[in-house]
């Protein structure tokens, strides 16, 4: 096995997975603190955890608890996959687990690469940027979670760990794979615990994946999987495309919780072409009661064409009123609602998810029960559609930010007709 993944949400795994299989890599994807070893052959697993927001000290057990189990399956590299948009708060948890995890394996340091390039998130002398704008200046500032307030990484590295932290500018990085490794065993002699590398093109993480595709754990955004598919796969470019599978025809249903600028966008458009429920926050006192209603409403407005939307996404001003109106966790009890809707749903025979929202994507594979998923046909760079092992649920997990403003659309429109 070469390539261990471990996630800090489900969306982020189905993102790194889908960078692995289109370099051609096998890879199977698991969710939660594993326990069982794999019995398959496989180049590359990865492990999503909903770790993202919760408490820092659960958050860095669990993900050693999975870092311990990689290796125990023969990883030769592991990757602590966080958000391209570096989702976390001054507690963490990026900072938090990447110590636990250096600390379990005994390393000095490692490396810190949150960009992805082909969405629009590059580093630049350290500074992360979300398609041009600063992360600060960018929609993620008004996150309903983990508003993101500073773009330089260095800072929020420093803020939210033990150690220090170093950067390796793109100038170092296009001199190749031997300056990059150097000045990173330089930034670890002079006592940094964390190297944050610049890359803002495809070619800065070739060279880094291929820098650290042999060091025993690195930390970033699926644009780093790439780099390390990319030297570590034996079937390069082989994967995806025309022999990835798509869901079959099914009850199908959008979810979105994402409060992101292009959720917002996409939720906007998509309500122009099918039904649509938007969450009423007023209901959400009694969720059992008020996820029967939705189900009910979802079932009787089912649609090949354009299959019901639910949403609880709102804009940044709404979002603001909300949070001043009401005096218990909104965000919490709409994934409590989703986890309740989703149940009710299997249960009416619903077999096609697309959920929009990484949070809101866990709490609906959890609630699913989903362990383990196949990776199918890319719906947009970071997407692909996902399937239990026996093909009976499909899910299409979206980070909030990721896709065009037609991305239910197209999400929809890859489900083809049952084969019997
Ligand atoms: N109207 C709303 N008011 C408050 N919180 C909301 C609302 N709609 C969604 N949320 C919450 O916002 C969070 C969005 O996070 P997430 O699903 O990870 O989206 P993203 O991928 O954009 O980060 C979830 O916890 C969700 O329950
Ligand atoms: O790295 C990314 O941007 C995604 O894989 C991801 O983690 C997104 O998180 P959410 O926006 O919370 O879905």
């Amino acid at each position: 096995m070469k390539v261990g993944i471990i996630a800090d949400d489900y969306t982020g795994g189905t993102d790194a997975a889908s960078f692995l299989v289109e370099e051609g890599m096998s890879c199977i994807q698991l969710s939660g603190v594993q326990v069982n070893d794999v019995p398959l052959e496989t180049d590359a697993i990865v492990v999503s955890l909903k770790s993202r927001t919760e408490d820092p000290v659960k958050a860095a057990a669990d993900s050693v608890a999975v870092w311990k189990w990689l290796k125990k399956q023969g990883s030769d590299v592991i990757q602590f996959k966080y958000c391209s948009t570096f989702d976390s708060t001054s507690e963490g948890n990026i900072g938090p687990v990447t110590d636990a995890i250096l600390a379990e394996a005994g390393l000095l340091s490692t490396i810190v690469v949150p960009s992805l390039p082909v969405n629009g998130r590059k580093v630049f002398y350290g500074n992360l940027f979300v398609k041009g704008e600063p992360l600060n200046e960018s929609g993620m500032k008004d996150h309903p979670l983990t508003p993101m307030r500073d773009a330089n990484l260095v800072r929020l590295m420093d803020s939210q760990s033990q150690g220090t932290t170093g950067l390796i500018d793109y100038e170092t990085v296009e001199k190749g794979i031997t300056a990059v490794r150097q000045a990173f065993e330089e930034l670890t002699q002079q006592g940094h615990r964390y190297v944050v590398i610049d890359a803002f093109d495809d070619e800065h993480l070739t060279t880094i994946g291929a820098a650290f595709a042999n060091y025993p754990y690195v930390t970033g955004a699926s644009g780093l999987s790439h780099g390390l598919a990319k030297a570590l796969s034996a079937r390069q470019g082989e994967g995806g495309g025309s022999k990835a599978f798509k869901p079959t025809q099914g009850k199908t249903v959008v979810i979105s919780g994402s409060c992101s600028t292009q959720t917002n966008r996409q939720v906007n458009y998509y309500k122009s072409l099918a039904c649509a429920h938007q969450v009423d926050v007023d209901k959400l006192d009694d969720v059992d009661a008020y996820s029967e209603e939705i189900a009910e409403w979802l079932n009787a407005n089912v649609s090949a064409d354009y299959p019901p939307m639910v949403c609880a996404t709102v804009n940044k001003e709404r979002l603001a009123e909300i949070k001043a109106t009401y005096d218990f966790d909104v965000s919490a009890r709409i994934e409590v609602l989703f986890t309740h809707l989703v149940k009710k749903l299997k249960h009416r025979g619903f077999s096609n998810f697309i959920c929009a929202g990484g949070e809101t994507s866990g709490a609906v594979t959890q609630s699913l029960d989903v362990k383990e998923l196949l990776v199918g046909k890319l719906i947009c760079p970071g997407v692909p559609w996902v399937a239990t092992l026996d093909k009976s649920l499909f899910l299409a997990l979206k980070s909030g930010n990721f896709g065009d403003d037609d991305f239910f659309e197209c999400a929809k429109s890859l489900i083809q007709e049952a084969r019997y």
